[in-house]
């Protein structure tokens, strides 16, 4: 997958360089590519961003620089690429979200900054390729760059040869399939007993069926505690199901 970011923050990015996603990089399974806005400004300032018009407080990034340097990234390579743009007003990005776009090619990230980006940007690329406009929460950040490194981070770790144990992508909280869409509960590892605290003795049974039990029962009381509407929802689909098969 080869991923482009553009942002007036290059530096912002150093993290992409460590650990796995830096490994994966090497690995030349992902091919990130980071570009400064300003070098499609012309201005002796390297302007990117102005009043908005219509009044109002704040300042919004200017069309110009923006459409050059799309125009320039998705230039050199004939794979269609998607533009991601994170915004507090974008649709809520999800695991199952995570799993389409780690499908795609090719991901080009705008970060936004200031009140956003002329809206102008959006429409005039969506011309050419699919734009989605993403956001990881609702909370307003300074800028994209790290809602950008969350989407990174979570769509590269689903790659295949990413993750050294595949199989702990499989496992995570809300990936389907085993525990369907629940939190994970408690893990534990050496040793077995630290600061008076015993890991619970079922773990260290032997017994398969009573530690999937219990891990199923564990991820239902975390899930109820802390997403209680996620039961609901869960309920509605077993309840959908059923209703299916009768
Ligand atoms: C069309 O897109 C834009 O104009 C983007 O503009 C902005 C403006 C301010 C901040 C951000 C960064 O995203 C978030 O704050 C965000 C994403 N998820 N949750 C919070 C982006």
């Amino acid at each position: 997958m080869r991923i482009d970011i553009i942002t007036i923050f290059p530096d912002y990015f150093v993290p992409l360089e460590l650990s796995l996603i830096g490994k994966a990089r090497e690995a030349g399974i992902l091919d990130v590519r980071l570009h400064d806005l300003r070098s499609w400004t012309h201005d002796r300032h390297n302007t990117v961003d102005d009043t908005p018009y219509g009044g109002g407080p704040g300042m919004v990034m200017k069309p110009e620089p923006w459409g050059e340097a799309l125009d320039a990234v998705t230039a050199d390579d004939p794979a269609p690429a998607r533009l991601i743009l994170p915004t507090p007003s974008g649709t809520p990005f999800t695991q199952e979200h995570a799993k389409r776009l780690s499908q795609q090619p090719r991901l080009v990230f705008a970060c936004g900054r200031y009140e956003g980006i002329d809206a102008r940007v959006a429409a005039d690329a969506a011309e050419r390729m699919p734009v989605e406009e993403l956001s990881i929460g609702d909370y307003v950040l300074a800028g994209g760059e790290a809602a950008t490194l969350v989407v990174v981070e979570t769509v590269s770790r689903l790659l295949p040869g990413v993750l050294g144990n595949a199989e702990s992508a499989v496992q995570d909280s809300f990936a389907s399939g085993a525990m369907e869409n629940l939190l994970e509960g408690p893990v534990y590892t050496k040793p077995a007993r630290w600061r008076d605290q015993e890991v619970p003795p079922v773990l260290l049974s032997g017994d398969h069926g009573a530690v999937d039990r219990w891990r199923r029962h564990e991820a239902l009381r975390k899930t109820a505690r802390n997403r209680p509407e996620l039961l609901r929802e869960l309920a509605a689909q077993r309840l959908e199901s059923m209703d299916r098969r009768d």
